[in-house]
């Protein structure tokens, strides 16, 4: 599917066009390696919506964040699109596909047919649907788009951004309701008091079983060059703490490459 560049926008809380027609604003459907966590290899087809409801500044997605593009898509013609590769395994993601009330009906519809369904989610929303892998990525204070690092302008998102980026009880939920997987965006040691902290209040917070194998570091970077600098900082914290390591294979193969 083409990435469209002329599509109204998107609503950030989700509540437009496809509250009333049911569709998708989709920016991109591709089959790949799964780059990331636990299934990190795994051939997959790859659903990516447009909207996100935090800016990272970092976001490797900008085109479904700070400058949403997408054409709208019926969940039947997703389904067909999907069912065009030879693939068990469906990625959903964006954006945040969890914004949208039609993810829900795209992931029950997945369900029914068979597929093994991961959901990469920034945490802040808790769908009522199947998921086989919830990838569940919560936003540290390093993601916040300041006036210095906002790739769009002065910084207008910083503050929304940082109201809304992570809540514990949303993240007890994901933990308690689905198979999770905890995926940090690492940009440096100074982010591993941050996480190491919002585990422990999690482990608190939700009666799930919160192991640190669950718990994954991913080093920040949209490039190979960019990795080249965070991966072994990001590998030897994950073996001084104890957490996973993950890698951005996709970005080792194909470095930034679009549909990868
Ligand atoms: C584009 S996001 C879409 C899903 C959801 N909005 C989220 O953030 O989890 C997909 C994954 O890429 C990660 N990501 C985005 N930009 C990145 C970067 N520059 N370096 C490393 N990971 C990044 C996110 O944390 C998330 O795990
Ligand atoms: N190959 C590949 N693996 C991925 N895992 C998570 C991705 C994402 O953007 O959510 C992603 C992606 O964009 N490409
Ligand atoms: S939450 Fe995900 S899609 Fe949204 S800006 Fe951050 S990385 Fe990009
Ligand atoms: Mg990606």
């Amino acid at each position: 599917m083409p990435v469209a560049n002329d599509a109204p926008g998107v609503d950030i809380e989700g509540t437009d066009a496809d509250a009333e027609t049911g569709d998708l604003p989709i920016n991109e459907l591709f089959q790949s390696l799964q780059g990331e966590g636990r299934l990190a290899g795994v051939p997959s087809v790859f659903v990516r919506t447009s909207g996100c409801n935090l800016r990272c500044w970092f976001c490797d997605s900008y085109h479904t964040s700070w400058e949403p593009t997408h054409d709208w898509f019926a969940v039947d013609d997703v389904l067909a699109a999907i069912a065009e590769y030879d693939a068990d395994h469906v990625v959903l993601t964006g954006g945040e596909p969890l914004i949208h009330d039609s993810s829900e009906v795209l992931l029950e519809r997945l369900a029914d047919r068979g597929y093994h369904t991961t959901v990469e989610t920034n945490g802040t929303v808790v769908p009522e649907a199947p998921i086989d892998l919830a990838s569940v990525s919560p936003k540290l204070a390093s993601s916040t788009p300041t006036a210095d690092r906002d790739p769009d302008g002065d910084g207008e998102w910083a503050d929304r951004h940082e109201e809304r980026r992570l809540d514990l009880d949303t993240l007890a939920d994901l933990v308690e309701t689905y198979d999770t997987q905890l995926k940090f965006v690492v940009t440096g040691r100074e982010d591993m008091a941050e996480i190491e902290r919002l585990i422990e209040r999690l482990r608190d917070a939700a009666s799930a079983r919160v192991r640190d194998d669950d718990v994954l570091l991913m080093p920040e970077g949209q490039t190979r060059d960019q990795l080249e600098s965070t991966r072994e900082t990001v590998a030897d914290l994950a073996l001084e703490y104890g957490y996973r390591y993950t890698p951005r294979l996709h970005v080792d193969l194909w470095n930034d490459a679009p549909g990868t």
